[in-house]
């Protein structure tokens, strides 16, 4: 004789079905053709304080949410629907529109990006224009901005020259350190059709989000904007050469497109930093006076 099924604490469910069991036949619920008594078990676990995670595993497991076992509604017409889940349960079971939403940006951002890296090889349809675009990559490359203000102030013969270059140095090392804690954290791989032919990169530069090129460019040229006096070509020149960077990453199959999205975010939000803790002989002398 079959033993009767039992629940996940181990009662038997035949105990639920009782009020039905007498009618029963091979595919009606007391036979388990569908799960209501599963619901019941789970129901009467909950209202005997049974623990809710192995109610919550049950109602998984239960055929009602295997595709295609759902009893036909004409079969049983005069049993009542089953009673609505607790809200917890229901949340398990519906995917999140938050989640939706991301993995669909996530799948629009891949096929995107796959179609800009149109530089990624030398053989892609862009594929002439990939010096260039290297070219570009070198003119945002942390080192020569390094070095480049690093000369400037040892040339620089005024105080407040200095106090810039002082603090575009900070903004400088503060965007290396924060975007290389963000690649640490994150570490989403860079693309599959990305050349891994950087010049000078540091270990997390294996990986890809946020775009460093794409800080840096936002933090330097916010910089720029905000500290020297330029004419209006020449700020227009700056802007689109930030932008520019940006696209080439991801022409270049070094970037998803939300990599360099993001880059931009956060570099124009480092400067926000830089100008809040900016540097100067009244709260950093002893910086100014090493320096000198
Ligand atoms: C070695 C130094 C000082 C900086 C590394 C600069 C670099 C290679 C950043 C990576 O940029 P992407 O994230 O845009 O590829």
């Amino acid at each position: 004789m079959p033993s009767p099924r039992r629940n996940i604490e181990g009662r038997p469910l035949v105990a639920s079905a009782s009020s039905s069991s007498s009618s029963s036949s091979p595919g009606s619920p007391a036979h388990g053709g569908s799960s209501r008594f599963e619901f019941q078990s789970l129901l009467s676990s909950r209202a005997s304080g049974g623990d809710p995670t192995c109610a919550r595993l049950r109602v998984s497991d239960s055929p009602v949410h295997r595709r295609g076992s759902f009893p036909l509604a004409g079969a049983v017409p005069s049993q009542a629907p089953p009673p609505p889940l607790p809200e917890e349960d229901r949340m398990d079971l519906n995917p999140s529109f938050l989640g939706i939403a991301l993995r669909s940006l996530l799948a629009i951002d891949l096929w995107l990006s796959k179609k800009l890296g149109v530089c990624a090889g030398e053989s892609s349809s862009w594929g002439s224009v990939r010096p260039l675009m290297k070219l570009l990559e070198i003119s945002g490359h942390g080192i020569p901005w390094l070095l480049g203000t690093l000369y400037c102030l040892s040339r620089s013969d005024s105080w407040a020259g200095r106090e810039v270059l002082m603090n575009l140095l900070f903004a400088l090392l503060l965007d290396l350190l924060l975007v290389a804690l963000l690649k640490g954290l994150v570490r989403r791989r860079r693309p599959a059709h990305n050349q891994m032919d950087m010049f000078v990169t540091l270990s997390v530069d294996k990986y890809s989000f946020p775009s460093g090129h794409a800080t840096r460019a936002a933090l330097v040229s916010r910089f720029i904007l905000n500290h020297l006096v330029l004419a209006i070509p020449l700020r227009v020149l700056v802007v689109l050469w930030a932008f520019i960077l940006g696209l080439s990453r991801v022409m270049l199959g070094r970037h998803n497109v939300t990599d360099v999205a993001f880059g931009f975010f956060w570099g124009y939000m480092q400067y926000s930093i830089v100008d809040y803790c900016w540097l100067s002989p009244h709260n950093a002398p002893l910086l100014f006076v090493l320096w000198n």
